[in-house]
């Protein structure tokens, strides 16, 4: 299957940090939601600490909409807040509540050590950097989750319990929400550091921020697997 395409410089940072890439989206606990064998106790401890982490990763959305320069960047951080906050967070509350635990647990729930890390870390970018540090930052959850998606769509067995996961992740609304904020991190970049992004002096730094983030998605991806 090939990848789906999210723009230019997703494309540039995904190849500069493709075994940390290659970590995050073949990591064992998302080959286990694609054939159904991870353990339900592994998905729910994910799934509450994953609660946490999009109403840290909404702030950071929300920081994002204050760094903005232009109006298409505030209308598309602004987006994302309310798609995370509105829409993704759906799943998460559905399917705990049908697990007997209540929304109001999952807000209160204590943050795990990785989730911590990576949220602040994320929220760190953009308050001493700017809009492109933090886009940088950013950028591997919201593509690293559409290409994950994207992928189990087509190769989950029939019977994985977590078809309602990925389906979030490979419908149409959270493959356009890729592409969108992918158009957009193209073009605040070239406002920003130039087109040719490989040649600005900014660009190792960038990488490297957008590499930092893939290794603590893969953290993350281990705090659910290990229950830690
Ligand atoms: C840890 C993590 N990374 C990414 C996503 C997709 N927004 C998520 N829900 N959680």
């Amino acid at each position: 299957m090939s990848v789906p395409e999210y723009g230019r410089a997703f494309g540039l940072w995904r190849e500069a940090a493709r075994t940390e890439w290659a970590a995050y989206t073949r990591h064992a606990f998302v080959e286990g939601l694609k054939d159904g064998t991870l353990p339900r106790e592994c998905f729910l401890h994910y799934l509450v600490q994953d609660y946490v982490f999009l109403v840290h990763f909404s702030r950071a959305w929300a920081l994002a909409v204050v760094k903005s320069e232009t109006l298409e960047e505030m209308k598309s951080a602004a987006a994302t807040v309310d798609g995370l906050v509105n829409h993704e967070m759906r799943l998460h509350v559905g399917i705990c509540e049908e697990a007997g635990i209540p929304e109001a647990d999952l807000y209160s729930a204590s943050e795990s050590t990785a989730n911590l890390t990576y949220t602040r870390y994320v929220m760190d970018a953009g308050l001493s950097g700017d809009f492109a540090d933090l886009m940088a930052a950013l950028a591997p959850c919201v593509m690293g989750y559409g290409e994950i998606g994207a992928r189990l769509a087509g190769e989950a067995t029939a019977d994985t319990p977590y078809r309602d996961w990925i389906e979030t992740y490979a419908a149409d609304d959270y493959q356009q929400l890729c592409r969108d904020v992918g158009g957009m991190i193209d073009r605040a970049l070239e406002r920003r550091i130039g087109t040719d992004f490989a040649a600005a002096p900014r660009w190792a730094q960038l990488s490297e921020r957008f590499a930092t983030a893939t290794r603590l998605e893969v953290d993350f991806w281990q705090m659910g697997w290990d229950r830690s």
